[in-house]
């Protein structure tokens, strides 16, 4: 039987870790769903590691629609949320009703919006009608041109207290989970603490409720790829079922709290923060000087 939001706060309570992965095919779902991979995301980032694009802007509501429905063909029991793309939701509540509505329907049981306390009324007619929200705070990539890059998010103090108010508003708003991405340990952690949110962490902290990343990330194929990503393909042996493997240990690595560790999330290690795109992490930009 499909995972239930139930099942999830259940396994939760019981002590246990969510993992997710992003997931885009049917023939990678079945296989993730095999490894007891608990969530998969259709992410936007399909835009950039299956449609080769340098951010995530241009991937469509039909896009997503299109791969959720692959994927909930392929995965039998996983909980399956998609995320909402760049400008299907910014203008109204109502055009964010109107396309959670189109993937609800593709089979998603979750949509995911980047956001925090001035997309709260969104967040608040979708749960109004039924449509389990997950909230997405810290780096937004959606942001990418106003940020400036893919950074950190939080260093600044006044940085981090928005990012808290931000997860405080979207939970207040009806959101049943938070992903949280690219943020120092310490504010995921505040936000863990001070939200009854499932947290779902990129980059963020151990504390988080689950961890998620993107399928190619953790599969090796991503060319130059962000400190929080870890490549599960390293250990596995050649028994033929190598991404099965990596998806299981990924699986049994989140559940037990053994990653994240500290090489992989923001300001408890010191060294290199190289980003993504070598010296320039903003698409179609020079960005010297890199955050630490
Ligand atoms: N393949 C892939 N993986 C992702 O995790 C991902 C995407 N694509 N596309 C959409 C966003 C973009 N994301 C990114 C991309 C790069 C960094 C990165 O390189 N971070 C630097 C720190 C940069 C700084 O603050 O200076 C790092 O070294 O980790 C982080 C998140 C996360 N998302
Ligand atoms: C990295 C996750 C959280 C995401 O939003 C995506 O893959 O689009
Ligand atoms: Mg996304």
């Amino acid at each position: 039987m499909r995972t239930s939001l139930s099942a999830l706060r259940k396994k939760l309570a019981n002590g246990r870790k969510l993992s997710m992965l992003t997931c885009y095919d049917a023939g990678f779902a079945r296989v993730l769903d095999e490894a007891g991979i608990d969530t998969l995301l259709i992410g936007d980032s399909l835009g950039m590691v299956v449609q080769g694009r340098d951010s995530t802007l241009p991937v469509t509501i039909q896009d997503i629609a299109y791969h959720t429905a692959c994927v909930v063909r392929g995965a039998a029991n996983a909980f399956v949320l998609a995320d909402m793309p760049f400008g299907s939701y910014q203008e109204s509540p109502a055009q964010a009703l109107h396309n959670a509505v189109i993937l609800m329907q593709a089979g998603a049981q979750m949509v995911k919006l980047e956001g925090g306390a001035e997309i709260a009324p969104s967040i608040e007619l979708l749960t109004r009608s039924g449509i389990p929200v997950c909230g997405h705070i810290g780096l937004m990539p959606s942001h990418v041109h106003a940020l400036g890059g893919f950074r950190v998010q939080g260093k600044e103090t006044a940085d981090a207290d928005r990012i808290v108010a931000d997860a405080q508003a979207v939970e207040a708003a009806g959101a049943a989970m938070l992903v949280i991405e690219a943020v120092p340990d310490a504010v995921a952690r505040r936000v863990c603490n001070d939200t009854t949110l499932m947290t779902i962490g990129i980059g963020a902290s151990a504390a988080c409720d689950g961890q998620v990343l993107v399928l190619h990330d953790m599969l090796g194929l991503t060319h130059s790829p962000a400190k929080f990503v870890k490549n599960y393909m390293v250990d596995v042996s050649g028994g033929g079922d190598a991404v099965l493997q990596a998806a299981r240990r990924y699986a049994q690595e989140v559940e037990s709290g053994v990653f994240p560790g500290a090489e992989h999330v923001y300001g408890l290690t010191s060294g290199s923060v190289a980003g993504l795109y070598g010296s320039s992490a903003t698409p179609g930009t020079a960005t010297p000087g890199a955050a630490t």
